[in-house]
């Protein structure tokens, strides 16, 4: 107490002190110097709490995009968000914060998004659990019988080192379908998804192994004890899904099938002809979405129905995005101030949480955090709002 601190930027040559922190705060022990290389934060925007000369406080912001309805978006990718145990519930973080919205808006990034390590943290800074994921176990001790006729046509191996190259365009079409993911550039796949071990998620597995269908490919990774461990799988037609998983349940020497973090509305569980084959083993919040600039958002994703709305939007953090706004969903988006009555009151939290589809605004009016004022918008914001595909992000950081 009584220390000043000052918000700045982390300079390049402080990255080892953010690797530092984050293993302190996230009680992490580094086994080789290739997880201090903190390749994220070197591409990220650096945000540092300092007391004096010691780094006491860390946020860092990487420059991606986001997968939303109909488009592509600038975003923050938040990480590393890390204070000192001596320093903590000081406002630190909060200052943090506002320093990284004020970048992003000023980078002309209308959304951010993050991994939360516990929901209690990010709402109150206008985020919203924007997804959700859940974790399924094959028993793959038997055949894997499927009621959906898989897509014939040959699977092959092909080296993790060329992986980006094959796997690329078929991940964006993906993401053209189901929004919510990030757009991969090489050193994404290479370092990010594909790195020769993982000792954070998948100790002990071997290296990873890509399965590549001319319409689709799945990452995995096995272990002695005879699991696969699903790492990222795309399917361009449920055929297409089908063969992948029936390859994945039927290699040998294995028993089961792993996969964290897969879609809601993920097919297989319907695929089996057993249901009691396919376990769903876990259904937790995935991604937390901030609408930097409300209004910018609103009018760059596609919707599923032409409507108008005036939303009373809440936002104490980011104050430009505070008041009425016009609405007008359909082919030709638009989002502008009006004076006009809210059909609907909501935060900036909420409506990010809604925004990608994945979330209903009439569940939150029910819950009683969203206040519908014209009888029937709720359920119709959600009928503009719909996606055919849940949305869902793979992708680790
Ligand atoms: C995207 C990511 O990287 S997720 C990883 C987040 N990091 C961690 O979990 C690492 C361990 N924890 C920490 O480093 C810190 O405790 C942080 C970063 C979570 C919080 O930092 P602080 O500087 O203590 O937060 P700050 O003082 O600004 O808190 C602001 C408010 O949030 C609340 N808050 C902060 N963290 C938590 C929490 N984990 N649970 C509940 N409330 C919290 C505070 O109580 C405070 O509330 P108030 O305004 O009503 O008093």
């Amino acid at each position: 107490m009584g220390t000043v601190i000052e918000i700045r930027e982390i300079p390049e040559s402080d990255v080892g002190r953010m690797v530092d922190l984050a293993c302190l705060v996230f009680h992490v022990r580094i086994e080789s110097e290739q997880e201090r290389d903190g390749w994220r934060v070197r591409r990220a925007e650096r945000i540092g709490a300092y007391d004096g000369e010691a780094l006491a406080g860390q946020v860092a912001a990487i420059p991606m995009r986001l997968a939303v309805p109909g488009a592509f978006l600038d975003c923050s990718a938040v990480t590393y968000v890390g204070v000192l145990p001596t320093h903590r519930r000081r406002g630190v973080l909060t200052s943090m914060m506002d320093r990284m919205h004020a970048y992003a808006a000023a980078a002309g990034r209308p959304v951010a998004v993050l991994w939360a390590s516990q929901g209690a943290i990010y709402g109150r800074y206008g985020y919203g659990l924007a997804t959700r994921a859940i974790t399924l176990e094959v028993d793959s001790s038997r055949p894997l019988e499927l009621r959906t006729v898989p897509d014939e046509r040959p699977l092959r191996l092909v080296d993790p080192d060329s992986a980006a190259e094959v796997l690329g365009p078929m991940h964006m079409r993906a993401l053209a379908a189901r929004p919510g993911g990030l757009v991969r550039d090489d050193e994404w796949w290479r370092r990010g998804i594909l790195p020769a071990a993982d000792p954070e998620t998948a100790p002990g597995f071997t290296e990873p192994r890509v399965v590549v269908h001319p319409a689709g490919y799945a990452v995995y990774r096995t272990n002695e004890e005879g699991t696969v461990r699903v790492v990222d799988l795309v399917a361009e037609t449920p055929a297409v899904e089908a063969a992948l998983w029936r390859y994945l349940a039927s290699i040998d020497l294995t028993r089961r099938v792993q996969a964290t973090n897969r879609p809601v509305d993920e097919l297989l569980p319907h695929m089996a002809a057993d249901p009691d084959q396919v376990v769903i083993k876990n259904d937790a919040g995935a991604i937390w979405l901030r609408l930097i600039d409300v209004p910018g958002a609103l009018a760059a994703r596609s919707w599923a129905t032409a409507d108008t709305f005036v939303l009373e939007v809440r936002d104490d953090r980011v104050p430009a995005n505070e008041g009425r706004w016009r609405l007008a969903t359909g082919t030709a988006p638009a989002c502008d101030r009006t004076a006009g009555e809210p059909d609907l009151t909501l935060s900036a939290a909420d409506l990010a949480a809604v925004y990608l589809g994945g979330t209903r605004a009439a569940t939150l009016v029910r819950v009683g955090v969203v206040t519908e004022h014209t009888p029937g918008a709720a359920a119709r914001l959600d009928a503009a709002l719909a996606v055919p595909l849940a949305p869902y992000m793979n992708d680790d950081f």
